[in-house]
């Protein structure tokens, strides 16, 4: 995942995007770009790191035009550490695109070679943005019979990408003199919404970005979650035209971004994160009681941030006290989406600190969002030892990982995770701990879907079902030898 944004203003919008983005820093750490458009030119700036060190004053000034995009990288193709790789990427035929992208395609072996053998086209970087731009310029030029463009056109171009891509994907991109265009991929594994104002002249502002809190807190009118396969367009003028684009549209979206990856204050395909992470919580006690006498645990404690609303439900389920054992370094990023298992070890330990009152001779629970590798699990054990704890049981508000995340979260090979081929009780003995609980995959699912009509979440990384269909064993063992981890 990564963190997306764009705007179609009356006025200059670059420190609206800058704004956007220090909102949806949570989604991508890695590098961060801003892209706008000032009539038929574009202006843009892109750095490694984070939104507040990357962008310099001289940047924001050449940042003129009142349309405009940006994006915050979590890598999950290329290179992390390639400025070259950080989004948006551009071409300047047909018209001018630059483009943005959350999400990760599957199937770029065969994009790298038709873009090269049939499109003709030069890829300069091993990004899948980069091949998803390309693929989308390709099919736009297709669709060009005179100097104009009309939306009619932009969509058919859509039409084709969804034709030829497969993966996930929520894109925004500018067309040079046209406009902004922005679509989803034809499950909505990654989210899109769209927002709207109004001038004191009565004129349209329009924004789209990847979490409802960017809307609210520039003060847009939440309009709807961009549909599953659909395309939107708003002109230069302000004019928002829709279409849906995909031939079988169903919304599938990623469970992962309610456990982990989202704020809790979003609302994503109409659900509440932190709503939904409260469930998570009531199912998990339930779980818990299943399996220990509550009578054995003195306190209930979370790993900051994520697990917050969750373990605080569990303590009231079960009727436990909450207690916050561990202090968090707020100058320390979120540690699962650094780059590299070194950094992101060292990192817990500045990360967090475990405060000897709440541990000595305690029985204690503790509840994460969800183990990946089991580098946080593993130390935050060794921690609560370390500070006297007496037993320490640990929970999970999602089931084990044992599957690879295909779909824009960096976990791409199995060998890596700390459950793949390891029963619950050999995965609390590799983390230290003397219980472990996992969430049950029925109760994540309904959980998160409670009170809606959606059927069917993306739930690979816990199931090893993957919606997209191609993304066979092969595929799985090219992907473990080729990515990063
Ligand atoms: O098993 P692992 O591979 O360690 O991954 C899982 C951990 O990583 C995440 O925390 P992170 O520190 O990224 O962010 P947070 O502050 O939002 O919880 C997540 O909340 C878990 O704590
Ligand atoms: N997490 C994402 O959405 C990543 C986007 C793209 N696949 C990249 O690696 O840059
Ligand atoms: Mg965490």
């Amino acid at each position: 995942m990564c963190g997306i944004v764009g705007i179609v203003s009356t006025e200059p919008v670059n420190q609206q995007i800058y704004n956007s983005l220090l909102l949806l820093q949570h989604r991508g750490q890695d590098s961060t770009g801003i892209a706008t458009a000032d009539g038929p030119i574009f202006h843009m700036a892109k750095a490694r790191g984070q939104v507040r060190e990357a962008f310099r004053t001289r940047d924001m000034r050449s940042l003129i035009g009142n349309m405009g995009l940006g994006h915050v990288r979590y890598t999950t193709k290329g290179a992390a550490e390639r400025e070259e790789e950080a989004q948006p990427f551009y071409v300047n035929a047909p018209y001018g695109i630059i483009l943005v992208h959350n999400g990760n395609l599957t199937n770029t072996r065969e994009l790298s070679s038709d873009l090269f053998s049939i499109d003709r086209r030069h890829v300069n970087s091993t990004s899948d943005t980069e091949m998803l731009l390309n693929v989308l310029a390709t099919e736009l030029q297709g669709q060009i019979k005179g100097l104009d463009l009309d939306p009619d056109q932009v969509f058919q171009a859509v039409e084709q990408v969804h034709e030829r891509v497969e993966g996930s994907y929520a894109v925004i991109a500018l067309i040079a003199g046209y406009g902004l265009l922005a679509f989803r991929d034809p499950f909505g594994i990654r989210p899109l919404i769209l927002g709207k104002r109004l001038t004191e002249a009565g004129k349209s502002e329009w924004i789209v970005a990847s979490e409802s809190l960017v809307l609210e807190n520039g003060d847009y009118e939440i309009v709807r979650d961009v549909e599953p396969g659909e395309a939107i367009f708003i002109g230069l003028d302000g004019e928002m035209t829709s279409r849906q684009c995909a031939k079988n549209p169903r919304l599938v979206p990623c469970s992962f971004e309610y456990v982990y990856l989202a704020r809790p204050d979003s609302v994503m395909n109409g659900i509440s994160v932190y709503e939904a992470r409260l469930r998570m919580g009531n199912r998990l006690a339930t779980t818990i009681e299943t399996h220990m006498d509550k009578g054995d645990i003195d306190v209930v404690m979370p790993i900051p941030d994520s697990s917050r609303p969750a373990a605080m439900q569990v303590a009231q389920k079960l009727g436990i006290e909450y207690r916050e054992g561990f202090y968090k370094n707020r100058y320390v990023g979120r540690t699962f989406i650094m780059p590299g298992q070194a950094e992101r070890k060292r990192s817990v330990r500045q990360k967090l600190n475990a405060m000897g009152t709440e541990f000595k001779g305690k029985n204690i629970l503790i509840v994460d969002d969800s183990i990946v590798r089991g580098t946080t699990s593993k130390e935050i054990v060794e921690m609560a030892r370390a500070a006297g704890a007496n037993k320490v049981t640990f929970t999970s508000a999602a089931p084990p990982v044992r599957f690879p995340h295909v779909y824009g979260i960096n976990m791409p090979s199995r060998r890596e995770l700390v459950a793949f081929g390891r029963k619950i009780p050999e995965i609390a003995s590799e983390l230290g701990a003397d219980h472990m609980i996992y969430q049950e995959v029925a109760d994540l699912q309904a959980a998160i879907t409670e009170g809606t009509s959606i059927e069917q979440l993306d739930m690979s990384c816990f199931t090893g079902d993957y919606v997209t269909g191609t993304v066979t064993e092969e595929y799985l063992e090219w992907v473990e030898k080729t990515q990063l981890s």
